[in-house]
């Protein structure tokens, strides 16, 4: 528990070095709560402490768990109240997952900052605090091998980053290859502080995932417009598309209840020639609030 903070005898004399008996009270008020919130954030690496020994038994690879994470952050936003701005609430919730999850596991954070640094760069230190390195890499094929060749790493890009330069997601093709775990902020609202959105890789996790939105690369012989609104009429969306040696490579998120064969089903009848579905992960659908997170 907080050390019990002396408050002033609400009589004592105000002196001029003093700050007068109602600030200095509210001031013991504000003390207490610091100490307690500290005390308890250090009650919570404890906790972590169990927990980690607890996942050990489960085995290797990235402490990530977006599920939960979301479902945290929705139930942060949803209960949020009062003068201090949601944005600030959530970064600091943020910094206090991200750290925890780096104090299970030391990972970094790997960067494509082929669109700019900034945005990623201010998107990593939000959502994963300062003590986790952040790594900057010039496209996303480069951060999908460094994902690819570390223990438990993450990656961030941009959805819509650099289909200028080929399909990138084929890269989360594959098995054992990286695949999409997130997509940030979990929380979306106008003005957020960290705005972009940006799709977090891992290697696979074997638990812990969201499966609320499929992402699936798709590679056809030839691509209709109509595909589009057939994919549309399955709840889904068509994030990007790239030329391939032999059609087109088209980034799809459908429902999590959308199945490969379903979606496959689908686009067959648009007549795409040959199709090729391949899962390239999965994320929480992002929690929208239509308030800014400023308050006011
Ligand atoms: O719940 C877990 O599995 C944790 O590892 C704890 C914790 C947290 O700090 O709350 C940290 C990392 C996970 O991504 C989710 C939550």
């Amino acid at each position: 528990m907080a050390n019990p903070v002396t408050r002033p005898a609400a009589n004592a004399p105000a002196s001029s070095a003093e700050p007068p008996v109602e600030l200095a009270l509210l001031r013991a008020d504000i003390d207490r709560i610091d100490a307690a919130m500290h005390e308890l954030l250090m009650e919570r690496g404890d906790i972590i402490d169990r927990l980690i020994a607890f996942k050990r038994t489960q085995g290797p690879g990235s402490a990530f768990r977006p599920a939960r994470e979301a479902a945290m952050m929705r139930r942060l936003a949803e209960r949020h109240r009062g003068i201090l701005p949601l944005d600030t609430a959530e970064s600091i919730w943020r910094v206090i997952i991200g750290t925890f999850t780096y104090v299970q596991a030391p990972y970094s954070v790997h960067a494509d900052i082929s669109g700019g640094d900034g945005p990623m760069r201010d998107s990593a230190r939000f959502h994963f605090g300062f003590t986790v390195p952040y790594i900057a890499h010039t496209s996303a094929e480069d951060v999908i091998r460094a994902v690819a060749e570390s223990s438990g790493d993450l990656g961030i890009f941009r959805p819509d980053g650099a289909a200028a330069s080929g399909p990138w997601w084929a890269g989360l093709a594959g098995k054992d290859s990286p695949k999409i775990i997130a997509r940030l902020p979990f929380i979306d609202r106008p003005y957020h502080p960290a705005a972009t959105p940006v799709f977090v890789i891992a290697k696979p996790l074997t638990d812990g995932g969201s499966s609320e939105v499929r992402l699936v690369a798709a590679t056809v012989e030839r691509w209709r417009e109509q595909a589009r609104e057939a994919v549309g009429r399955l709840g889904g969306e068509v994030l990007g598309s790239a030329g391939v040696r032999d059609g087109l490579s088209v980034l799809i998120s459908v429902p999590g209840t959308v199945t490969l064969e379903t979606l496959d089903e689908a686009l067959t009848a648009e007549h795409l020639g040959r199709i090729d579905l391949s899962e390239i992960g999965s994320h929480a659908e992002v929690f929208v609030l239509d308030k800014p997170g400023r308050g006011g």
